[in-house]
């Protein structure tokens, strides 16, 4: 028998993306509501009544609505939006980072799938903190370009227009909303720099910790402790700087649930930069969740990925 899944928000970037991943799936049946109907409460509810699991592929403020819509409901929930990624009710849907967390995600009624940016700067930070190569409260800075999708429908069409720039730089007030999942992620205690940006380019991200070097903190023991953490992961791959090459392509992983970590710099000068690799719509968000929903399922945590 197929499990009934319904994609609330399945007309916008992240929700096409999920549906594409589902669609031939069949161990998977899609609950659907007519597209004139899909911002009416009543048609959402009953789409969630007949829903075994349900994918908030919305704003938040329309996310938060949802829970409200579901609240004496069974159907379990993944949000892909950022309402509720620091809330304890929730699930972090982020499994490579501890065998608990995956363990907690198969049983939750409740899971918050991270946010594109969170989830490379959580990947490279939480494990060097808990390698002690980086402690709770150094001030760190983390440096980001994403694709044009990360900015959903609206950015989508100021580049599809073609009135967008190149690349621009943006977030510097520090205010992004993905600050607070990253610290209460990682544990770090002091709120880093944050520079995102955004390139000419739909899909793909690079996400940068710049870091200075000591007698501990080497190049290959960051290396060492990354890919301790990830042994094993079929999602989350660390590799060898000289593996790479000279160009860091944010675009590499593009199409795929991968994330690729690597260590670049030099330790005579004292300077690294680690860096993750992701598909924003990937790893960063629509495959994020369907891994979420495989687990949570209990099938093959890489079907349909
Ligand atoms: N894009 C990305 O890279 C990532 C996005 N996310 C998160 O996923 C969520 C969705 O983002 P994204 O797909 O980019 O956004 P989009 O703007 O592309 O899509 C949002 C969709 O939600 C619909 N919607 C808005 N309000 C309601 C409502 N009240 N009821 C039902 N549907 C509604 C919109 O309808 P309409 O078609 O009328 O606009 C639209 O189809 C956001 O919270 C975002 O932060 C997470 C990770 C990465
Ligand atoms: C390029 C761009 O605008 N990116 C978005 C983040 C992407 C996203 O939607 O983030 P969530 O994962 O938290 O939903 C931003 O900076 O707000």
């Amino acid at each position: 028998m197929a499990y009934s899944i319904f994609i609330d928000g399945e007309a916008g970037t992240t929700g096409l993306q999920i549906r594409e991943r589902l669609a031939l799936r069949e161990d998977i049946s899609l609950v659907q509501i007519d597209p004139a109907r899909r911002k009416d409460a009543d048609a959402r509810r009953e789409a969630f009544s007949q829903a075994d699991v349900a994918i908030l592929c919305l704003p938040d403020d329309a996310a938060r609505e949802a829970v409200e819509l579901t609240r004496d409901l069974d159907v379990r929930l993944i949000d892909a939006s950022t309402a509720h990624r620091v809330d304890d009710r929730w699930v972090f849907g982020f499994p490579e980072l501890a065998d608990e967390l995956r363990d907690r995600i198969a049983t939750a009624r409740l899971v918050s799938n991270p946010g594109c940016y969170s989830t490379g700067a959580i990947a490279i930070i939480a494990p060097l903190i808990e390698a002690g190569l980086i402690d709770e409260d150094e001030p760190l800075a983390i440096n980001a370009v994403s694709g044009y999708t990360g900015g959903g429908k609206a950015l989508i069409a100021e580049y599809e227009d073609g009135g967008a720039p190149a690349h621009f730089v943006y977030g510097l007030n520090q205010g992004h909303k993905h600050i607070p999942e990253i610290m209460a992620h990682t544990g770090l205690l002091v709120q880093p720099v944050f520079a995102p940006s955004v390139g000419n380019f739909a899909q793909g991200m690079a996400v940068q910790l710049p870091l200075h070097l000591d007698d501990d903190r080497t190049i290959a023991a960051l290396y060492e402790a990354l890919a301790d953490h990830y042994a094993g992961q079929q999602f989350v791959e660390v590799v060898k700087a000289a593996e790479i090459g000279a160009r860091i392509v944010p675009t590499a992983l593009n199409g795929t649930n991968l994330m690729r970590l690597s260590v670049h710099g030099d330790d005579e000068a004292g300077c690294a930069t680690v860096v993750a690799v992701l598909d924003n719509l990937g790893k960063g968000a629509s495959g994020a969740a369907v891994q979420n929903l495989n687990i949570m399922l209990d099938l093959d945590e890489a079907e349909g990925l």
